[in-house]
Order: C-alpha cells, then structure tokens, then sequence
C-alpha cells in the first residue's frame, strides 16, 4: 500500500485471494455540505449508509454505498478475521490523498457484537458478528474541514482505468442526490416493556451469583416501541443530533433494519501512538434546577455502591492499558459526565500505545469493559449469557471506524436502538453489584432508556 500524497506509487501486487484492487480518492469539499443532510439525500442507499458524530463535533463521518465489505459471523475470531482482511485489503491498495487529516481515505466503518457466544434471535438478523465495511463514498468533516472520500475496487490488470472509473463512479454518486425529503416521525402506537417484577427477580438472582470472586454483573432489559408508520433513520438521528449533542452519535445500516443511538462513553481512540479510553460507570438522574443538579452529582461521588461500579472499570482498564502502553494517565478519582438524562462517574484515561499494538488489538483487549460485562469479564459473561435472556447483538460493544493509517474511535454502543420497520428495540442495562436494589436498578435503567425514547418521540 501506499499512501501517495499527489504522487501515485503501486506497490507489487502480492499473490491474493481478490484479484481486485481499492482504489480511493479524496479530494476537499469546497461548498459547505449539512453531514445530517448528505445522510437524508442517499435515501435510496437505505441499508448500506453509516453517520458518526463524536462528542466534540470535530470528527463526522458519513459512508454511502458499499464498496467492500468484511463481515464475520464466527465469533471468537472476528478480531483477527478483520484485522487481517482489511491489511490485505490495504497492502495493494491505491491512495490519491493529499491532505494530512485522520478519518479520510479508505475508513472501515461498522462494529462488533458484544458476545458472539451468546445464542442468536431473528431479532438482529442481517448484522454480522464482525459487521464492517469500506463505503464507496464518504463524506468526513475534520476539524471543520470537508472532504469527500470516493473508493472502488478494480482488476489488478485494468489499473490503467483506475481514474476513469473514479471518475465515474463519482458521477454515478452526484446523480443519486436525491432531494432530502423531510421525515417526521411516526406516532407511538405502543411501548411494550418486559416484565417489572421478572426483571427484579433477575437481578435477584445476579446478585445472589455475586460472591468474593464474582464482583459485578451488568444486566440489560430492551423495550419495545411500535409505530403506526414506518421509522426512517434520518428523523430518529436528526433527534438524537439535537437532542443528545454531547454524546457520540451513530447509525449503522444493514438492510432494512438501523442501528442508532447517543452513546456517552468511549471505548478507544487512537491517533498515531496517542490512545484514548473511558472508565464510565455509576449513575444518577438530572435535576430540576442547578442547586438539585449539583447536589445530585455529589451524592455520586460520595455512593458507595456507585464508586465500587465505577472502581471495577478503572482497575481493568488501567490493567489492560498499562499492558499496551509505555504511559498511561489517568486521574486518581472519578468526575462527573453531565448527559441530558442522567450523569454518571467518568475517569478519563490515556496513554501512550507501543507499536505492536492497533485499533483492533485493542478493542480486543478492552471490550466487553466491566461497564458493559462485568468484574472479572469471563465469569459475568457466563452469567448474563444463563440469566439475562436478551439477545443484545450490536448494543453494548464496539462501534466505530478505522483509517488506513490507523487511526480512528469507537463507542460502547448504549443508548441505543434497533429500528426495523414499524418498530424500535432499545436497549438499557445497569451494573448490579451486591448492594444493588433491584428497584433502583429499574429504575436506573428507565432513565438510560430516555434518550433513545425522546428521540423516537415518546417520553
Ligand atoms: C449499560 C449501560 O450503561 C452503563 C452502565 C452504567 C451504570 O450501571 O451506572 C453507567 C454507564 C454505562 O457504562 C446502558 O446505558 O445501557
Ligand atoms: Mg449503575
């Protein structure tokens, strides 16, 4: 591979499965285009687009189209199954990009499931173990500057027609502009929660497991939303834009099914050897004034309980960022993430990766975080998978992009949803421990469901 920076170097072309080679282009976007906008205008590539917005605004990316994708279903391989795809798929490949920015040129975009032990439903049919893929087009927004990303695959012996076929393949793009139509949102017709008293005996159980080893389990629940028309993505992410504007937001597409969401928490975020990850864990609502606000945010940093949530985190990412880097930085005690909904214990870590090390090694080694999971991970899994009876799919697990360089981000996908067709699934869970209450607990996770229901227009 080789990044040519104006000048174009073909590398030689080693022996491969794929006779096709990428081919990627980017080039700056002159007039301003609105990123929600751009998503709602490539309706007819409904199932094949991706939206990415992180906290800070500074980095949203847009994919339309498939180009190639690299998908997995067989579980506990995936990582190294994508890993080694997309270094294939980027030794051959041809760049024409001149400008020095992260989230340009040939991006892999998509997520992981977040246990691919746990038994499937129909529920998340059409999304792979490992769903990802290479768009044909992107628009990526950097640091306020827009660039558009055009990638296709060619026969290694047809290189001499690599710029044409950009070329039209980029026409065929800007012919596709379709005219955002503006979508409100259907009416809720129902929601449909499991179960109360079920859902309390669970937790019942969980914190019964709960014993010197066994220190944390987190338990989700879904609910279902049902609408009397069908949902269409743009609206929903329109909200959750508007609505959640501190969070990440991201929408990933798989046929005629859309997984959405406003997700305070980071997984990881590399840029070069610079890494970033997020202890977040321990939670409490918002109040109805500053003073209400404040007092609320300083119950949480003094609960017990919600300290020994976030403490598990802490001490496995620190563990696990202490293997990978040469330095790690964290602050010796939690702060406060204020959300729209709710606030929670935040510790801020990062570190300095060794070279050995990518995106993807460390998404592996992160995920699922005892946020997600459970302390210590293998043993909570277990749990989950025996008590939970949820088929959580993509919610929970890593979602996000990678560059050809390297670099790139992902969330833990929470606050979230599935929409399909007429209706939404969406997804909350709550770190039990063994002083949980499991009515607190419901109630924690009522409040994590908000963003995702007032989005969807329900309350
Ligand atoms: C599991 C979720 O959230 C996680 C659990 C938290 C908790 O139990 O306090 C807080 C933040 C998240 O790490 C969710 O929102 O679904
Ligand atoms: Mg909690």
């Amino acid at each position: 591979m080789k990044d040519s920076r104006g000048t174009m170097v073909q590398t030689k072309i080693r022996d491969s499965v794929s006779p096709t080679i990428l081919v990627s282009e980017v080039i700056m976007v002159e007039e301003r285009i609105e990123i929600v906008d751009f998503f709602s205008k490539f309706h007819t590539y409904k199932g094949k687009r991706f939206f990415w917005k992180d906290p800070s605004g500074k980095n949203m990316l847009v994919g339309i189209g498939i180009c190639e994708k690299i998908e997995c279903s067989s579980g506990e391989s995936s990582y190294s199954y994508v890993e080694k795809r997309w270094k294939r798929l980027l030794e051959n490949a041809i760049v024409y990009n001149e400008f020095n920015h992260i989230g340009i040129g040939p991006v892999l975009l998509g997520g992981f499931s977040f246990d691919p032990l746990k038994e499937k439903t129909e529920l998340w049919d059409g999304f792979s173990e490992a769903h990802f893929y290479v768009p044909q087009f992107m628009l990526s927004e950097i640091d306020g500057n827009q660039f558009i990303t055009t990638n296709i695959l060619i026969q290694s012996d047809k290189m001499e027609y690599a710029k044409e076929a950009l070329k039209k393949q980029s026409f065929a793009f800007h012919k596709s502009i379709k005219e955002s139509t503006s979508h409100t949102l259907p009416s809720i017709q129902k929601v449909i929660e499991a179960d109360r008293e079920k859902w309390k005996v669970t937790v019942d159980k969980v914190i019964s497991k709960l014993d010197d080893t066994l220190k944390k389990v987190v338990l989700a629940r879904a609910s279902k939303v049902n609408f009397t028309k069908e949902l269409v993505t743009e609206s929903v992410l329109k909200n959750l834009i508007q609505q959640q504007s501190n969070g990440y937001i991201f929408a990933l597409e798989a046929h005629d099914k859309c997984f959405t969401g406003a997700s305070p928490e980071r997984l990881v975020k590399k840029e070069g050897d610079t890494v970033f990850s997020t202890c977040l864990a321990g939670s409490i609502s918002r109040g109805n004034n500053k003073e209400e606000d404040n007092a609320l945010a300083e119950e949480l940093l003094t609960d017990s309980k919600n300290r020994e949530e976030h403490n598990y985190v802490v001490k496995m990412i620190k563990n696990a960022m202490q293997e990978v880097c040469t330095s790690v930085e964290m602050p010796a005690n939690p702060q406060i993430m204020k959300m729209r909904d709710i606030q929670h214990l935040y510790t801020p870590v990062s570190g300095k990766v060794k070279e050995t090390e990518s995106l993807i090694s460390l998404i592996r080694l992160l995920h699922p975080t005892p946020a997600l999971g459970g302390f210590p991970r293998d043993v909570a899994l277990e749990v989950i998978r025996e008590v939970e009876g949820l088929d959580r799919g993509l919610y929970g697990a890593p979602i996000g992009w990678l560059d050809y360089e390297g670099n790139g981000e992902f969330a833990v996908s929470i606050r979230s949803g599935l929409l399909h067709g007429n209706s939404a699934t969406i997804f909350a869970g709550c770190g039990i421990v063994a002083d949980s209450d499991p009515e607190l607990e419901y109630i924690e996770t009522a409040i994590k469901f908000k963003p995702m229901l007032t989005a969807l227009g329900g309350k």
